[in-house]
C-alpha cells in the first residue's frame, strides 16, 4: 500500500532566479521561475533557445546553484544544501541523460554500467539495468561497437541503475534520426513506467511533449505556460 505521508510534488520551485556573471555582462538565465513538479510524471520542458531550460534541469539535479528563491525536493531543500549533501543527493536520488552518452570507450557497455552500480546505495544490477533499455544482447560490446540510439540506451542504463527517483534528460534525442530518438523516447517511458521515476526531458524536439504528462513552455528565463497533457500517447504514436 502506498505510503500515505509520502509527498506527491517531487519538486516545488518558488522564485526561483540565476544570474551568471555579474555588472554589464550579467546573464538572467532564469528570472523569478515558480513551478511544481509532481511525483512519477513525464515532464516535458520546451522553449527556445537560451531561454533557461537546462538551467532549470541542472538546479534541480543539483549541477548548479540557484541565485536566488527556493526549489524543494520532496520537502528537502536544495538552494540551502552545503556541496557535500548536493553531491550525495546528486548521488543518491537523480540520474542524467545528455545529448552526447559520455561512455568509457574502453569500458563495454556492461562496464559502464557497473561504474555507477559500485558507488550506487541501492543500485540495480547492471544486467538488469541494460534488460530494461532492450540492450542484454549487446551488453559486451563496447561503445564504438554501437549505434548512436543504443549508446544513448546505455546511458540511460547507467542513469538508472542507480534506482534514481528523478531521471533528468537534456536533449536526449537531439544526436539521433527520428526512428532512432523514438525508440530511446520509448525507453524513457518504459523507465518512468516501471521504475516509477519522474522524468524531465529538455528537447527541441516539440512533438515529444505528445508523450508528457505536463509540458512546461520557457520564454526568456521564465514559464510562459505550463499545461496538463490529456491526450499522452505512446512514442510509437507520436506524430513528427
Ligand atoms: N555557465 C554559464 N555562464 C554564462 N551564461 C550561461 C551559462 N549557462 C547558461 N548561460 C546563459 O543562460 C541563458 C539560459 O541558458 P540555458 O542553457 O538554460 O537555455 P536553454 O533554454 O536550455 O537553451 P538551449 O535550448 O539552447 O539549450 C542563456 O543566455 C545562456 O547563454
Amino acid at each position: 500500500m502506498a505510503d500515505v505521508t509520502t509527498p506527491e510534488i517531487a519538486y516545488e520551485v518558488r522564485g526561483l532566479t540565476k544570474v551568471y556573471g555579474e555588472g554589464a555582462a550579467a546573464v538572467h538565465a532564469l528570472r523569478g521561475v515558480d513551478v511544481d513538479v509532481p511525483r512519477g510524471e513525464i515532464v516535458v520542458l520546451l522553449g527556445p533557445s537560451g531561454s533557461g531550460k537546462s538551467t532549470l534541469l541542472n538546479i534541480l539535479g543539483g549541477l548548479d546553484r540557484a541565485s536566488g528563491g527556493t526549489a524543494q525536493f520532496e520537502g528537502r531543500e536544495l538552494t540551502e544544501m552545503s556541496d557535500t549533501d548536493l553531491t550525495r543527493y546528486r548521488r543518491d536520488h537523480v540520474g542524467f541523460v545528455f545529448q552526447f552518452y559520455n561512455l568509457m570507450p574502453s569500458l563495454t557497455a556492461y562496464e559502464n554500467v557497473e561504474l555507477v552500480t559500485e558507488i550506487a546505495r541501492d543500485p540495480m544490477d547492471p544486467g538488469e539495468a541494460l534488460r530494461l533499455v532492450g540492450l542484454s544482447e549487446r551488453s559486451h560490446h563496447f561503445p564504438a561497437q554501437l549505434s548512436g540510439g543504443e549508446q544513448q540506451r546505455v546511458a540511460i542504463a547507467r542513469a538508472i541503475a542507480k534506482q534514481p527517483e528523478v531521471l533528468f534528460c537534456d536533449e536526449p534525442t537531439g544526436a539521433l534520426d527520428s526512428t532512432t530518438g523514438r525508440a530511446v523516447l520509448e525507453v524513457l517511458r518504459h523507465v518512468n513506467e516501471e521504475l516509477g521515476a519522474t522524468v524531465m526531458i529538455v528537447t527541441h524536439a516539440a512533438a515529444t511533449a505528445q508523450m508528457a504528462d505536463r509540458v512546461i513552455h520557457f520564454a526568456d528565463g521564465a514559464i510562459r505556460d505550463v499545461i496538463e497533457n490529456k491526450d499522452k500517447r505512446a512514442p510509437s504514436e507520436i506524430e513528427w
